[in-house]
Order: C-alpha cells, then structure tokens, then sequence
C-alpha cells in the first residue's frame, strides 16, 4: 500500500506571469513499509517536493496524498503525529538541552512523559546523543543533526521525512542510522523518504528517485536501475540518466513554452525511462485512510498540552539569554532612569552676565552695612540707595551663576560669545528711578519708567532655558520688589499684577514637565520593548525553521499564538508591576489614584505593544524589514500622542485622527488617575482601556489572519 503518492505534482515560485518552475509533472510513489532515496544534485527541487509532501507548501497543480489522505485536510494527522519531519536545518532552540528538546517534540506531538522518557532512552543510545543536560548551542553540529533525527521520530510516525539526515556525520554513524532505518522499516509499515548527497548510501534504500530538474528520471530498485543501465553503481546511473535528458538550454525551452498555460504539459523527455509500474489510474480519486488507532489518539491531542510545551519551551528561550532578561527587567529600569535624571529637572550650571549702571564695585553689593531702604528724616517716605544690589543678592546663584560687568557692551559680547545665557542691566539711576515711579504712579515719566525697569537680554534659542530663566527671574524681581515695599511700609498689593492663580482644582502650581509626560514616557517605552523583544523572538524562530518545524507537528497556528500571549502576559504584568514600585519606590513620584489601575493599563499597553510586534514579525521577512516598521512606527506614535506639544495646538483633523491612535486617550487615562485620583469607573479613565483594547484586538485579528495564511 502507497504512504505517499504524487501524481502531475507542478510547482513553481515567483508569479503566475513569471513562474519559476520547480517540480514538473512529478509521479511519485512511496510504498509503506520501504525507505525511498530521492536523490538529486543541490537546487532540483527535493526539498520543495518534500515541503508538499508534509502539506507545508501547496502543489500549484497535480495531487498529492499522504497516508491516503491530502496534506492539511482536517484530520489527516498531515502535517501532525503521523509524519515525523527532519528539516535541512537544524531547527532546534539553541537554549534547550538536549532532554528539554525531546520532551519538547515528545509533548506538541501528544506523548506522554513516561513514553517519552522511555524513547529518548532508545534513541539516545542509537543516535549516540549528547548528554541530556546539554545544551543546543554547546553541541557541535553532528550532534544537533542527530537530535533532530530523533526529535522526528520520537512519535513513531507512520511516515518519516529526512531532509539530508546524515550531512555532516560520520561514516559509522550513518551506516547506524541506515541500519536502523532498514530495520524498522523490514519490521513496520513505517514509510520512508530520505534525500542524501551520498548517493552510493541510497544502495539500501527499497526504491530510489532520480530526480533532475524537478522531473523524476526514474523510479525503482536500486538493483533494476544498476542492471537497466549496465553499471556498477547508482551514480554512474544517474550519470546517463542526466546525459539522457538532453542539455539544460533544451529543457529551459520547454519550461519556457509552458510558462504561458495554466497547467504546462509534462517535459518529461521521451529517453526518460520509469521502470517502476506503478499500477495506478490516472484521475481516480484516492479514498481517504482512517489513520491507525494509536494515531488517531494522537490527532486530537488536547490544545492544553501543546501550548503548556509550547509556553515552557518560550520561558526557556526567554530566560537562558541574558540578553532576554536584560531586554525585559532591565532596561526599563535603566531607561526610566534616565528619563527621571534627565527630564524635567531644574536646568544648573548656567552663568548669567549682570551690569548695574549705579554700582562701580559689585563687592560693595555684598558689604553687610549696605543699606539700601531707608527713611528719610521725617519719616514720611523712603529713600533708596543701590536698589540693583538688592536684587543681585535676592537673586543669588541658584538660578544662574552671576558674572558681574564693568560695561553693558562687555556684558552683551560675552552673551553674544554664548559664554553666559544672556545679561541684566540695571540703569544707572535705578533706585531713583524706582523711587520716583512709586511716588508719582501714573503720573511718572517715561524716562522713569524705563529705568525703573530690570532690562533682561536672554538666548532664545535653547527655549526650556529661556522659560526657566524668564520665569525665575520674574519670580525673584517680585520677591525683590515685595521686601521693597515692605521695608516702606507700603502695601504689597501695588507692586503684585491684578491677576493671581488661585490653589489649583487639580495638580499643584509647581507641577513639573517631568510629571506631565511621566504616564507617556513609561507606556511607549513598555510598548515598545514588548514590540520590539516579541518581534526579535518570532523572526529568530521563523528564520531557525522552528516555526515551521511545530506547525509541521500538528500544533496550529492559534495554539502557538495563544502560547507566545499568555507567556507574554505573564511577563508583561511582572515588568508593569515592576516599572509602577521602581518609579514609586526610587523617584518618590506620587499617584492619587488606584495603582491596580494603573498596572492593568499598562499590562494592556505592553499586551498591545507584543500584539504589535507580532504583526510585524508575521508581515516582514527579516530583522531588518521589522526594524524599519518598528522604528518607523515609533517616532510619529510618540510625536502625535501629546506627550511632547498640547494636542490642542495641533490642525484639527490631525487632533481627530490622533485620538484613535494608541497613546493617546491612554496617557491622558493614566494621568486622570495619577494627578486626578480618577478611577476606573470615569468616563476619562476607562475610555483609555478601551482605545487600548481596540488595538489589542485588531493586532489579534490581523496576526491571526497572517499566521492562519503563511501555517
Ligand atoms: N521560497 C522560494 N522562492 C523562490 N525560489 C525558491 C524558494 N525555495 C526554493 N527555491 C528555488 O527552487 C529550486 C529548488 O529548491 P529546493 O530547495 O527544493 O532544492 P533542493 O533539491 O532541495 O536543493 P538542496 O539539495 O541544495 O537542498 C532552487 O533553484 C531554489 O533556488
């Protein structure tokens, strides 16, 4: 009975229009029970074939039926328990052992531990494995082929694929492995395809496969093709066979002239010779195979066990690379350190140049029997001497360090040198000046006017500086004012402006840039760091044939998504727990409302932010291609979400479109409940968990409607 059978297999790559055919008008047949040798030289299409054959890619024409039933059709066990597939590549976690890696295959494909220990024990003899506390990566590279091999056949599959099982082993081991394989199959009705390089090791196969081209030459006995072609060995064989052929220009006119038809007609040249009769009706439908008992159990295997293997093998992986423990609990913690040290801090090591027209001396300013307010004899009104010394000691040097000058043009080419962030000039009748504007009102002249004024020259160009020092050096000319007036005994209230800030509704008159962007900060950092790890993750995977090779075990697409979520679940709540106390703890910064609430959010955010990364891993082909989507995304998130200009300021339809994007709503949630002390149940806190969750939502779909096409 036929485990495997390919008629008018056709399969190109590339488009339609532009076909790059790789398998034409293929007949193959694999009897159970038997080892089949495909062989072929690098790049005629073995491992496209093979592919087809364990249902991970689709024939662009003709059929193919495994196990009496086509690969992928709903309980076929293809791919799944009945076939054991061992790629080309390695495909293994580098961070597991060896016991790990069995246990790993042994679960996804339904086994219980007690069976799996007592294959490894079998195995691990045959196959001379390495020790069971090894890890991948220490292994060299026999070793890692030889578990793969036993990886695929831990599960005693019906039919078993070996993609170059013995590449890179020694000639002992490879006659082991052969031996083995003649032996099961002499005893089972296990099937088995095995392409080798070595083509004279394919003597003890039961039937081989030249193939050349993507077109089987012949199929039979490694005896009947020796005797059909007079030589002594299989590769003097398919020597002739290729010369037979006809050069490869003749062929690539053949291919040619099909490229423009739907299904091209078969090119098998007429000296190919098909020794094998495989007694088969051309179109008849194949009737499906109940798969054997045992198997069947195996099939319907619970998703429970699967995504519990699959989770262990993800915490493994996660956990064994540092640089995975880095990238989740450090560099939060490094990154939020330096946005608490480096934001919204008061700025210091600023020097500010300072010429007073009524001062020659500055040391003067600084003698402890200045006198500066005084009355005069009767007492009736004061008198003021050095008014500008008064103020260069209330301003001190703890808004800028002063830099007394002999000269305003002094004073202005040092600004100008940029060696102080700008100068204060005080005229030289100052204090009289100051005098005269409190005694006349509004009656005072302009010239008094003007001089009474403190004249500030500032650097605008570095504007955070510039607001600091416009609004410390104000602060301090009414302080200095005040005491002025005080000294007077004259009300304060004439030199106060008629418009005072009263306690704040919310929040506190000295609130900080620092705790404004704090909530917007910390969500698009935890977002992208699970963007960013869980893109890295499945790339990796992908590129190492992981993917492929437990999809190919039967687990479905959704079960390794449900997996890689609930492990990041887990981690993304440890890191959001971590990242609320690291602030609260060390930064000492506050929150009036419910920390609870606050760690979901972010939980949500970093869920959202892994959702993401997934997406992308499922959309681009390498690192690099993710990279640019991430970074790309990163930036007009961050620009766009508030965090850095009022989203007031913004045209109003970019306020509109913004409101939906994914930070948003949701740092001005956070804010509501850290400066406001809202709690979920407010309107303006809970719309934040729902823009979040949107988003989680629609990444879900588009990941799992990628995954579902490429699985
Ligand atoms: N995804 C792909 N897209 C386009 N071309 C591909 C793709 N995969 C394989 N090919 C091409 O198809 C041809 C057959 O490739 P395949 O890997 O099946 O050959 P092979 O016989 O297994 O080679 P080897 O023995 O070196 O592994 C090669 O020319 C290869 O470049």
């Amino acid at each position: 009975m036929a485990a495997v059978e390919v008629r008018n297999g056709y399969k190109y790559y590339g488009s339609k229009s532009n076909p790059k055919i790789v398998l034409n008008q293929l007949n193959m047949n694999v009897m159970r029970g038997s080892i089949y040798g495909l062989l072929g030289a690098s790049g005629c299409g073995k491992t496209t074939l093979l592919s087809c054959i364990v249902g991970q890619r689709r024939l662009n024409g003709g059929e193919v039926v495994v196990l009496g039933a086509k690969p992928g059709e709903p309980g076929s066990g293809v791919p799944g328990s009945r076939v054991g597939f061992m790629p080309q590549e390695i495909a293994l976690v580098e961070e597991m052992t060896v016991k790990e890696t069995i246990f790993y295959f042994g679960r996804i494909y339904g086994l219980t531990d007690e069976r799996i220990r007592e294959k490894f024990k079998l195995l691990k003899e045959l196959l001379q494995l390495p020790p069971a506390r090894q890890m991948i990566k220490q292994c060299s590279g026999g070793q890692q082929r030889r578990l793969s091999f036993a990886c695929a056949m831990i599960h005693d599959p019906e039919l078993l694929i070996l993609d170059e099982p013995t590449v890179g082993l020694d000639p002992m081991l490879r006659e082991k492995i052969w031996d083995f394989l003649v032996e099961t199959t002499r005893n089972s009705k296990l099937a088995v395809i095995i392409t080798t390089h070595y083509i004279e090791e394919a003597k003890q196969a039961n039937c081989i496969g030249l193939m050349r081209n993507g077109v089987l030459l012949a199929e039979d006995t490694p005896t009947n093709i020796m005797i059909k072609f007079g030589t002594q060995s299989i590769e003097d064989a398919f020597l002739i066979l290729s010369q037979r052929q006809g050069n490869e220009d003749e062929l690539a006119q053949i291919m040619d002239h099909n490229k423009n038809q739907a299904l091209p007609a078969a090119v098998l040249p007429p000296e190919v010779i098909d020794t094998h009769e495989p007694n088969m009706p051309e179109k008849q439908p194949i009737p499906f195979e109940e798969p054997l008992n045992e198997n069947r159990k195996k099939i319907f295997f619970t998703t429970k066990g699967r995504v519990k293997a699959l989770m262990t093998k993800n915490f493994v992986q996660l956990f064994r690379q540092p640089s995975g423990i880095i990238f989740m609990l450090l560099f939060p913690i490094i990154q939020l350190t330096c946005f608490y040290l480096a934001i919204g801090k008061t700025p210091t090591n600023l020097e500010i140049g300072v010429y007073s027209g009524e001062v020659e001396n500055y040391g003067e300013c600084f003698d402890e029997n200045l006198v500066t307010v005084y009355k005069d004899s009767d007492n009736e009104s004061c008198l003021f001497n050095k008014l500008s010394c008064r103020y260069i000691r209330v301003l001190g040097d703890d808004v800028a360090t002063r830099k007394y000058y002999a000269s305003e043009a002094d004073a202005l080419n040092d600004a100008k040198r940029a060696t102080t962030v700008g100068y204060l000039h005080f005229a030289q009748n100052f204090s009289d000046s100051i005098l005269s504007v409190m005694e006349d009102g509004i009656h005072s002249s302009d010239g008094a006017v003007d001089h009474a004024e403190l004249s500030i020259h500032i650097d605008m160009t570095d504007q955070q500086v510039a607001y600091f020092m416009q609004r410390k050096l104000r602060d301090k000319f009414s302080t200095f004012m005040r005491s002025v007036v005080k000294d007077c005994n004259v009300s304060t209230a004439i030199v106060d402006l008629p418009v005072q800030f009263q306690e704040p509704i919310f929040g506190s008159t000295d609130i900080e840039f620092q705790q404004y962007c704090a909530p917007g900060v910390v969500m698009t950092m935890v977002f992208f760091l699970a963007t960013l790890m869980t893109a890295a993750v499945f790339i990796s995977e992908r590129m190492d044939g992981i993917w492929d090779r437990t999809l190919l075990a039967g687990v479905s697409a959704t079960e390794m998504l449900w997996a890689h979520l609930l492990t990041q679940l887990i981690i993304m709540a440890l890191q959001s727990f971590e990242v609320i106390m690291y602030i609260g703890l060390v930064f000492d910064t506050y929150n009036n409302g419910d920390t609870t609430t606050l760690i979901g959010l972010l939980t949500l955010t970093a869920f959202c932010g892994m959702l993401f990364g997934l997406f992308i891993s499922v959309f681009c082909k390498s690192h690099t291609e993710a990279n640019f989507v991430a970074t790309g995304a990163f930036y007009p998130m961050i620009i766009l979400c508030g965090l850095l200009w009022p989203l007031e300021s913004m045209p109003q339809f970019l306020q509109d479109l913004v409101m939906v994007l994914p930070f948003t709503i949701p740092s001005i949630s956070a804010r509501n409940v850290i400066e406001k002390g809202w709690s979920i149940t407010h309107e303006k806190v809970y719309n934040g968990f729902l823009v979040m969750a949107g988003w989680t939502i629609i990444f879900f779909v588009l990941c799992l409607i990628g995954i579902r096409r490429k699985a």
